[in-house]
């Protein structure tokens, strides 16, 4: 009895493997025939684009971000406008756009939603309802929410606490200038630009460049499992217990953090506050929730929890994407500075018409007239350029079966959804060192945003670091004036100098290549010495 069992079990097993396999190489012949004929690298029937996935992995050091893939693929096969890569089942097709026009048409013209894999990505960290993951009317009820606290009239009015904690930061890098040791750029950088995101979104110092804070230990932890945790790359990562018990816990203190903080605000309010200008990212959320709940007495007692949950995600999705974009921005652009003196000294000439000698009068001189952040055209066309050769993240969109693109060369049009999942990715970063657009691509030329620039203006389109459309970046303002303020007040004192471990690796002769940890972040971290300058050169 016992054999019959065994063996009915053994022939139900081998027939549920056959029939898998029967139907993955049916789906496969499918799949490979959807794919089949679309621009591309060379296509192989049955293996797709994975032999060239092989040859891409032996030519990139393992834990490139996938802008050096898509870069590596145009270059290597000459590609065109977009082109399409298939490595399924490895991963989703891919439709990687490095033309502006056609970027334009799926961000700008027809604003195809965020891929699930954002969220997939995302979602442990920094919850389901995270604006940058959302479609719909989630998006779109928490971006209408959430505008009015990145508005200019508003962001000014926070320049001044930011600028103390420049000034802070401008003492840990004297600090670190006076030792001679050698410092991860990036590391610094990260600590100002929590401390800064805290002041925008809560209302507080955090005070990270000086002291342990919880909330940023347990943002830093947790940036470590966006490594290429949970992505095509790693699937395996995603169900390793231990590291999702680490990710669950770390959220946990996140979550409490600013829960209490939301809590006390909420505690704090009175009926005078509640239409008073709301002056951080939790008085947004709070207004708009006083509004659409109405400020009744029992309203006020308690907060809805549904409420509660997606104020949360909301703002720790304004920390996650406020403070890493632009610690890489301040790192990078220090070290592209290290490899071009000549904007080092058009930057600094442009700071000293601008502002007085010190660092402590610069601050003032700020803090009375933030404004003034607007009158420093070479320091913004620095931070342009940094962006350009440097983009810290992207957009991962998914295809659409009513939106295709068209060959601007040949007029050849072509689906967005050539099979169901297919990732739509512009790639800001393959535009941004297209030489077609950007004469001197490798370059750091601050100058062609220059009117008097020496070589041809890009089209508008090729800039994307920050996305277009609808969804581009709602922080792109705040985060250029906090970069502002760092150049006011560190660029004239001190410089950077690369110090590089030996046999380091690197991607067509770039050390600081991008890696990918939550968004894309130069490898070593920007390692190297500060040094101080005579003020005037
Ligand atoms: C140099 C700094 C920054 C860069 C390069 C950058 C870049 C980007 C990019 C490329 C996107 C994707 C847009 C898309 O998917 O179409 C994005 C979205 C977003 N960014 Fe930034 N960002 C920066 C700073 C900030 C700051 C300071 C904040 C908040 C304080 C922020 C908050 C967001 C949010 C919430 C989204 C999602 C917007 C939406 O889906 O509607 N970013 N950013």
């Amino acid at each position: 009895m016992a054999l019959i069992s065994w063996d009915s079990a053994f022939r139900a097993a081998f027939a549920t493997v056959v029939a898998y396999l029967i139907h993955f190489i049916i789906k496969l012949f499918r799949h490979r025939r959807q794919m089949m004929g679309l621009p591309g690298p060379p296509y192989h029937p049955i293996l797709g684009h994975l032999p060239v996935a092989i040859e891409m992995a032996r030519s990139l050091p393992p834990d490139v971000h996938p802008h050096h893939y898509w870069a590596w693929l145009k270059k290597r096969y000459n590609l065109g406008p977009f082109y399409y890569f298939d490595a399924w089942p490895m991963g989703p097709p891919t439709l990687i756009i490095c033309e502006p026009e056609v970027a334009d048409h799926v961000t700008v013209k027809h604003n195809l939603d965020k891929h699930p894999m954002v969220k997939q990505y995302l979602k442990q960290h920094l919850g389901t309802d995270n604006m940058a993951a959302a479609n719909g009317i989630v998006w779109k009820r928490a971006r209408t929410v959430y505008n009015p606290g990145f508005a200019t009239s508003h962001l000014m009015t926070v320049i001044a606490s930011i600028v103390d904690d420049v000034v802070t930061l401008s003492e840990v890098l004297g600090e670190a200038a006076d030792s001679s040791e050698v410092i991860q750029l990036e590391t610094v950088a990260m600590k100002l630009s929590f401390d800064v995101i805290g002041r925008l979104v809560l209302g507080v110092s955090l005070g990270s460049q000086r002291k342990s804070n919880v909330l940023v230990d347990a943002f830093r932890r947790q940036l470590h499992f966006l490594s290429s945790s949970n992505t095509w790359a790693s699937p395996l990562a995603g169900v390793n217990p231990l590291q999702q018990f680490s990710i669950w816990r770390n959220a946990r203190v996140i979550d409490g953090y600013l829960g209490r903080e939301l809590d006390e605000r909420f505690a704090k309010q009175d009926e005078s506050e509640t239409t008073a200008r709301p002056r951080t990212i939790i008085d947004v959320a709070l207004r708009t929730y006083n509004e659409d709940r109405g400020t009744t007495a029992a309203n006020m007692r308690t907060m809805d929890a549904a409420f509660r949950r997606s104020a949360i995600d909301q703002i720790k999705t304004f920390v996650f994407a406020g403070h890493d974009t632009i610690s890489t921005t301040i790192s990078m652009l220090f070290y592209y500075l290290s490899t071009a003196p000549h904007a080092v000294s058009t930057l600094r000439a442009e700071l000293s018409t601008t502002f007085p000698p010190t660092t402590a009068e610069t601050a003032a001189r700020i803090r009375a007239d933030p404004y003034i952040l607007n009158s420093l055209p070479y320091a913004t066309a620095c931070i342009k350029e940094t962006l350009r050769l440097f983009p810290p993240a992207n957009t991962v969109r998914i295809g659409s079966p009513s939106v295709h693109i068209t060959d601007p060369g040949t007029g050849a049009t072509y689906p967005t959804l050539p099979r169901p999942g297919t990732v739509v990715w512009p790639d800001a970063y393959v535009l941004g060192r297209d030489d077609a657009y950007f004469p001197r691509a490798t370059e750091f030329l601050p100058e062609r945003w220059l009117p008097e620039s020496p070589v041809a203006q890009a089209p508008v389109g090729a800039w994307r670091p920050f996305e277009r459309g609808p969804r581009n970046c709602i922080g792109s303002e705040f985060g250029v004036m906090e970069v502002k303020v760092v150049v006011a007040l560190c660029a004239r004192e001190f410089e950077f100098e690369a110090v590089w471990p030996e046999g380091v690796a690197d991607v067509d002769g770039e050390r600081c290549y991008q890696m990918l940890f939550g968004s894309a972040k130069p490898k070593g971290g920007v390692p190297g010495r500060m040094k101080r300058m005579g003020r005037n050169g």
